[in-house]
């Protein structure tokens, strides 16, 4: 059963023109000049339930207004969308009870107020019994560890208690789909780890449907069969994540700084080396080469001073996407 329907989706932002002069501020509020910004163009899939589903994209290609739009925080300029049988848009409140969101990057609890305060006044708002929400803190206390930091009010939270609590405050009405903004940025690796696990036993064992948007692939690996690529509001990849990792090769970074210019070997394994100055760059592919063997072979290039390991960029997958549908060997949707 598709729990989400989208089609033909498009949101078109208008943005006014500030006039140059001396009263600009003023003068735009007057003006009626405007350009528009396309942030999601004609996009259509659905969503099964219980799936995880990857919603990957660079920065400003769309995810968010898209993750908006089916939240009916913001009206699309066209198309349609059903999550759960209703309209974003025309049955807000009913669908309200159907989803839980995250935005990672903000918080949607009462900075100032004690979490339980904050569950309290979510409680009253989705109308949840008392005996429900006491099942809601002791599963997630269970689950998300709440229970050390009922108390403390969030601005105290730490990052990964505070998306912890978040993400509690979006189950507290026991939805079925769960909209996640980058769940996951910001936190170290334990925290992040952690917030996977979470996740994938949401997902797994309590059969919520997830959406995620992140910028870490790593996220993506762990959680997600499916993948959804975006680029400029448009949809360019949607499949299976094998078929993402089987035509782009998923490269992962390397950097290392030497002391001095580094005298470069070629590397077998290695996908790509560039050198500026003294820094190298390195893209290989994790599930071919180790990361102990390429840094013993880096090792004989000079002396280290740094080196540090990261994840390949949106904008190289995006490239490898565009690389692979002109090679003829990627269907886009
Ligand atoms: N309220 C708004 N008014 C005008 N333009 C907007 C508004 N919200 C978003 N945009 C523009 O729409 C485009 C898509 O933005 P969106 O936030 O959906 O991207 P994103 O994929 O979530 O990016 P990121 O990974 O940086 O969060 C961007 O160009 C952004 O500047």
């Amino acid at each position: 059963m598709n729990v989400i329907v989208v089609k033909e989706l498009r949101k078109e932002f208008k943005i006014y023109k500030t006039k140059k002069s001396r009263f600009g501020a003023v003068l735009s509020l007057f003006s009626r000049e405007y350009e528009r910004k396309v942030a999601v163009r004609d996009l259509t899939f659905q969503i099964g339930e219980g799936e995880c589903v990857g919603y990957l994209g660079p920065n400003g290609a769309g995810k968010s207004t898209t993750i908006k739009m089916l939240s009916g925080i913001l009206h699309p300029t066209s198309g349609t969308i059903t999550v759960m049988g209703y309209s974003p848009q025309e049955e807000r409140k009913k669908l309200a009870r159907q989803f839980g969101i995250v935005f990672g990057q903000r918080t949607q609890l009462w900075w100032d107020l004690p979490l339980r305060d904050s569950y309290d006044i979510l409680r009253q708002m989705y109308k949840v019994d008392q005996r429900s929400y006491r099942q809601f803190l002791d599963r997630y206390d269970h689950l998300l560890g709440i229970g050390e930091f009922l108390e403390t009010p969030v601005r105290k939270l730490s990052l990964g208690q505070r998306m912890r609590a978040d993400l509690a405050a979006a189950l507290i009405h026991d939805p079925r789909i769960l909209f996640l903004d980058e769940p996951t940025i910001g936190l170290d690796v334990v925290a992040k780890k952690r917030m996977r696990e979470i996740l994938k036993e949401l997902n797994e064992k309590q059969k919520k449907t997830i959406l995620l948007t992140t910028h870490d692939m790593d996220d993506i690996e762990y959680l997600c069969d499916r993948v959804m690529v975006i680029n400029h509001g448009k949809m360019i990849m949607d499949g299976t994540l094998g078929e993402l990792q089987k035509m782009i090769g998923l490269p992962s970074m390397i950097r290392v700084k030497f002391k001095d210019r580094p005298r470069v070997k070629p590397l077998d394994l290695s996908e790509k080396v560039t050198v500026q100055g003294d820094e190298a760059t390195i893209l290989y592919d994790r599930h071919k080469t180790s990361v102990p063997s390429l840094l013993a072979a880096v090792g004989e290039w000079g002396e280290l001073l740094d080196i540090q390991m990261a994840e390949p960029e949106m904008e190289e997958i995006i490239r490898r996407i565009y690389q692979s549908e002109s090679d003829g060997l990627l269907k886009t949707v």
